[in-house]
């Protein structure tokens, strides 16, 4: 598990070491960092090669130029135009002191056509609004000349707080100083970060904003079936989904239960035919069930209510998708309940505007999870899980080919195979969004879900072996 710090958590970190951040220690710390990077990029002979600094007013720009100094002593040929009128003093004038030059904003963009690579420098987690003016004219260049790019403690442009893709670098190192930000880690913002470096510079954080899990924690909380293993021990689940206008929300919810290694699937919705033509080992008689999964292509239904009202009087672990999310009505939920909205459904939940959700996707699973009781997954390009304790954490990240009609029901099913195994909701929620994640990534294209969710069978036991695609 990695962890997400908020900016002010960084900053008020920095404020504390007092000392180290008032010597600009902490600035050396990065820059050494940040050069040793540039200087692996750089490959054997760093000598001679040429790299072009953009430097920003802030501090962003001091670790830059500090760094700049570092290439400067190892023969490195560093040029640097500053995008503002002040940069950080003491850092350009050693830069100046070391042989470093300046070139202006045209020079710049000439430069692009002979540099190694760009350090972007221009602003770190102080920049607001998105690049602009003739900064966002290089990164732009930047990208269209292909040109690598480092960016220091995040791409300029992007917020840390947030996952939104705000006018900025594309970077294809990313040297983050203290921890993890949210923009490294969330879609679509993470996909400007490249690779991520994070570099301990001494800063005491504590409890992180977010947590984030890996390949190894689905791993390590997968229901692995033992010796002694039987049906019941790997759990039943009982799907309720689907209807006879939307068979295929009740063919693609139970894929994914049996695909996701649940010891029975009970189908007892209203598309039973399709179910079992699709799926001969499901059965459709009542009996034992160990968790529900209720609500996906239900479309309106007079019994919705009554159907959530019983499934979650049972007590059992349930997860309540798509349609059930509306027919909760004040049914007391708990942290075994696992409500699956993507974002339009959590603001219909939260009565917010969609674009809000969308701003702030980790304040508003929270507050969902805090308001209902219940634990909350929110689907989407970063998969989002909430608990009412205040802990979000983030599931493993996939490609975008997920993002198709179906995805969720086939979710949702590898979310029950998980509960009715015995796994609380919120790691449940984690395995079935993240495995789903690690198929799409080692079975990339447009597969349709029903494809993908069998690909989630070949990666499950890939997991415990080297050659997948973490
Ligand atoms: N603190 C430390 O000791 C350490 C910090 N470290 C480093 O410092 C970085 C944070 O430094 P920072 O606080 O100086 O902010 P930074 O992002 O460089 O610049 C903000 C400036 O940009 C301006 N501005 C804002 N938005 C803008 C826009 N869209 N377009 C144009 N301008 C814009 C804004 O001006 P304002 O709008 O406020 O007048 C302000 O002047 C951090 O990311 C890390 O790299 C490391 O060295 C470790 C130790
Ligand atoms: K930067």
């Amino acid at each position: 598990m990695d962890s997400v710090f908020t900016v002010a958590e960084i900053r008020r970190a920095e404020e504390a070491t007092g000392d180290l951040l008032a010597s600009g220690e902490l600035m050396q710390r990065a820059a050494s960092a940040l050069a040793s990077v540039v200087l692996d990029e750089l490959g054997d002979r760093p000598r001679g090669r040429r790299v072009l600094l953009a430097v920003g007013s802030g501090n962003n720009g001091g670790d830059a130029l500090w760094a700049g100094v570092r290439l400067l002593r190892r023969g490195v040929r560093v040029d640097a135009w500053r995008t503002a009128d002040a940069v950080h003093e003491e850092g350009w004038a050693a830069f100046v002191a070391a042989g470093g030059r300046e070139v202006d904003a045209m020079s710049a963009l000439e430069a692009l056509v002979d540099a190694d690579l760009v350090v972007d420098g221009v602003l770190g987690i102080g920049g607001r609004g998105g690049l602009r003016g003739a900064a966002a004219v290089f990164a732009q260049a930047c990208a269209d000349t292909q040109t690598p790019v480092i960016a220091v403690d995040l791409p300029s442009g992007l917020e840390g707080d947030s996952c939104v893709a705000l006018p900025s670098f594309a970077a294809d190192v990313t040297v983050t100083f203290g921890g993890r930000k949210a923009c490294q880690v969330l879609q679509p913002a993470a996909s400007r970060c490249g690779r991520v470096v994070v570099v301990d510079i001494g800063l005491d954080l504590g409890e992180p904003e977010l947590w984030t899990w890996s390949a190894a924690d689905v791993a390590a909380h997968y229901p692995w079936p033992g010796p002694d293993s039987d049906k019941y021990a790997r759990g039943v689940v009982g799907v309720d989904t689907g209807s006879a206008t939307y068979p295929g929300a009740a063919v693609l919810a139970t894929m994914g239960a049996v695909y996701g290694g649940a010891g029975m699937v009970r189908y007892l919705g209203a598309a039973r035919d399709a179910v079992v033509a699709a799926l001969p080992n499901v059965v459709t008689a009542a009996g034992r069930v160990q968790a529900w999964l209720v609500g996906s292509g239900w479309g309106s239904r007079p019994d919705a209510s009554a159907i959530v009202a019983w499934c979650l009087g049972e007590g059992l672990p349930t997860v309540v998708d798509a349609d059930a999310l509306f027919a909760l009505g004040d049914a007391t939920l708990g942290g075994h309940v696992l409500l699956t909205p993507h974002a339009g459904e959590l603001a219909r939940l939260l009565s917010v505007e969609r674009s809000a959700v969308e701003a702030d996707p980790a304040g508003h699973a929270r507050r969902a999870a805090s308001e209902t009781g219940a634990v909350v997954l929110l689907k989407g390009a970063s998969q989002y899980v909430a608990e009412p304790s205040g802990r979000v954490t983030l599931a493993v990240g996939g490609p975008a080919w997920t993002a198709q009609a179906g995805s969720g029901d086939t979710l949702a099913g590898l979310c029950a195979a998980m509960l009715a195994a015995g796994r609380p909701a919120g790691e449940a929620a984690l395995l079935g969004a993240s495995l789903q994640a690690i198929a799409a990534r080692n079975f990339p294209g447009p597969r349709p879900p029903q494809d993908l969710v069998r690909h989630v069978a070949d990666v499950i036991p890939m997991l415990r072996s080297p050659g997948l695609d973490r």
